[in-house]
């Protein structure tokens, strides 16, 4: 490709070399440069992109794009723009072929429910042997294959080649989560979203953007990428504040949820263990549906999951079935033990919210006492301290027995993190205890858990390491359990 065409559309200045340079490919890490190469320079949050271009041309990079006004004496074109993240999006977009514009592109977006929307929807497209590609936080599928992804939502590049071969293996149906951050940052800058769906709003990523009005605002920006349907929970605040906002859209509304007067609605809902019963209406008739996933947030996710195919003209005999397909969701209320006298459940609630809706929506069916296993991942300063002060408030009214223990510290001193939350659950008068090595804690409830009791590890969800310093430790808390177990029923037949 020469580099004019990959430009094309872009506002620039050429401060050194032509546009008629071939290029190889295009990186945004100096790191991964091969010849001919077309390096992106961004200010990160760790470090400054402008400050590897020596090391990008080295490795071999002909084309340098710019933000800064920056003098270069290698024999490289430069080309300088306004915004590289945003540019890189564009560029992404070009050197694939515009991809977003070729496939139906469902964009959800929102604090929590996003992931399991996601596999609804999935389940559906699978019952009617209509392949739709994921991309989102347990990884990215494309076809048969599943890979394991470090973002929800990936960096423009990787958004744009991801989609480009779905297109390649002819699949013509995508579902894509998208974050905050990935509007922020201009991940999704230039896709081509047919639908774009709201499912909540609550408190979250405070430490990007600074308040709930910005976070809403980050939210809002992909309605403004949608063409045909925007879909929304009628029953959230923000959900509401989002109508309004978006009142002009060329793309039609189309509202879900229980309360409000909702285009799909659930009504005459029964909660089981494991199971919930409830009816959808929607605007071509009404049916039973019976979800293989516990909870009112469940019929939320499985309604936001109907709209979309609802809009995407599949018929509501073959939506039902399909929902009523999926049995389960990696690490979102999986129950991984349930014999030997323990039931251990791990989920992925890592909000205020969402710990509440999880320890909520399980309570009904704990006989004995519900003993929950919680770290909280926050950054450090105010918006840390409120998150951690929020979710052992949450653990300390919901639980009847809080262990304090790590999830990703990430730089935070985890024994910093492990104090706060004791106090806190201290001050919201918990039953608790703080242990600082996860799967110590996981031991200490899992010897107390009695045959009425239920054990619920929060945080980790389909995650299988935990994030401490820098460094990724393998944390598996499927296999953690199961040793646990293990290693107590051995020890009681030595008695
Ligand atoms: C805060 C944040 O979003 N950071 C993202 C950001 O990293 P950064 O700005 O810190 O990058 P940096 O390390 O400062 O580097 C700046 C530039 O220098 C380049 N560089 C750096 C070193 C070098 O040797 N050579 C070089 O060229 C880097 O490639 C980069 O282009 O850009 C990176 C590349 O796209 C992302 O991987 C990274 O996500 C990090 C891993 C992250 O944890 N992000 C989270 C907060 C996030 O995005 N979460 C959302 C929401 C999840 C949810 O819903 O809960 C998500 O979508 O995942
Ligand atoms: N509709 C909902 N409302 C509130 N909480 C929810 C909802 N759905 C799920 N949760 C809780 O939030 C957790 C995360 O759910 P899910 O992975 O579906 O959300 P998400 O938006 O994809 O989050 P993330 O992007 O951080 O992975 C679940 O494990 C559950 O405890």
């Amino acid at each position: 490709m020469v580099l004019k065409q990959l430009l094309n559309g872009i506002d620039y200045t050429i401060l050194k070399g032509n546009k008629e340079t071939v290029i190889n490919k295009i990186e945004f890490n100096s790191n991964s440069i091969e010849d001919n190469d077309v390096f992106v320079a961004i200010q990160g949050f760790k470090v400054d992109g402008h400050n590897w271009i020596e090391n990008a041309i080295l490795n071999g990079a002909s084309t340098i794009i710019v933000e800064k006004q920056i003098e270069i004496k290698e024999d490289v074109t430069v080309i300088k723009v306004n915004h590289t993240r945003m540019t890189l999006a564009q560029l992404a977009s070009n050197y694939y072929d515009n991809p977003t514009h070729k496939i139906h592109l469902v964009g959800l977006t929102g604090t929590n429910g996003k992931t399991s929307t996601t596999y609804f929807l999935k389940a559906i497209y699978d019952y009617i042997n209509k392949p739709i590609g994921v991309i989102g936080t347990i990884g990215n599928i494309v076809g048969e294959e599943s890979r394991e992804s470090k973002n929800t939502t990936p960096e423009s590049l990787q958004v744009n080649g991801v989609i480009q071969e779905m297109i390649n293996q002819h699949i013509n149906h995508c579902v894509m989560e998208v974050s905050s951050h990935a509007l922020a940052l201009h991940r999704v800058e230039g896709c081509d979203f047919n639908i774009g769906l709201f499912t909540n709003l609550s408190e979250d990523h405070l430490e990007l953007h600074k308040n709930m009005e910005e976070y809403f605002n980050a939210k809002a920006k992909l309605f403004e990428m949608t063409t045909d349907y925007n879909i929304i929970n009628c029953d959230d605040v923000y959900g509401q504040k989002l109508i309004k906002k978006i009142k002009n859209s060329s793309a039609k509304l189309i509202t879900y949820g229980l309360e409000k007067d909702a285009d799909i609605k659930a009504t005459n809902i029964i909660c089981g263990e494991g199971y919930t019963h409830y009816t959808v209406m929607t605007p071509k008739g009404k049916t039973n549906i019976t979800i293989q996933l516990p909870g009112i947030i469940n019929v939320y996710n499985s309604l936001a999951a109907i709209a979309c195919a609802y809009c995407s003209g599949i018929s509501l005999q073959y939506i039902k079935a399909g929902i009523q397909s999926l049995e389960k969701i990696k690490g979102r209320f999986e129950v991984i033990h349930k014999e030997d006298d323990y039931k251990v459940i791990i989920d992925f609630a890592h909000t205020e919210d969402g710990l509440k809706k999880a320890l909520e929506t399980i309570r009904p069916f704990v006989k004995g006492r519900l003993i929950l296993v919680f770290g909280v991942y926050a950054p450090e300063g105010e918006e840390g301290n409120q998150k951690r002060r929020l979710m052992s408030k949450v653990a300390a009214e919901n639980a009847d027995i809080a262990i304090a223990t790590s999830d990703n510290p990430k730089e935070l001193d985890p024994m910093f993190i492990i104090n706060q939350m004791a106090h806190y659950l201290q001050e919201f008068g918990a039953q608790y205890k703080s242990i600082l090595d996860r799967k110590e804690a996981i031991e200490y409830a899992i010897n107390m858990c009695t045959k009425e009791d239920v054990v619920l590890l929060t945080g980790k969800g389909h995650e299988s390491y935990q994030i401490i310093g820098n460094k990724e430790i393998p944390f598996d808390e499927k296999e953690i359990v199961k040793e646990i177990i293990d290693k107590i029923k051995n020890k009681k037949k030595q008695y």
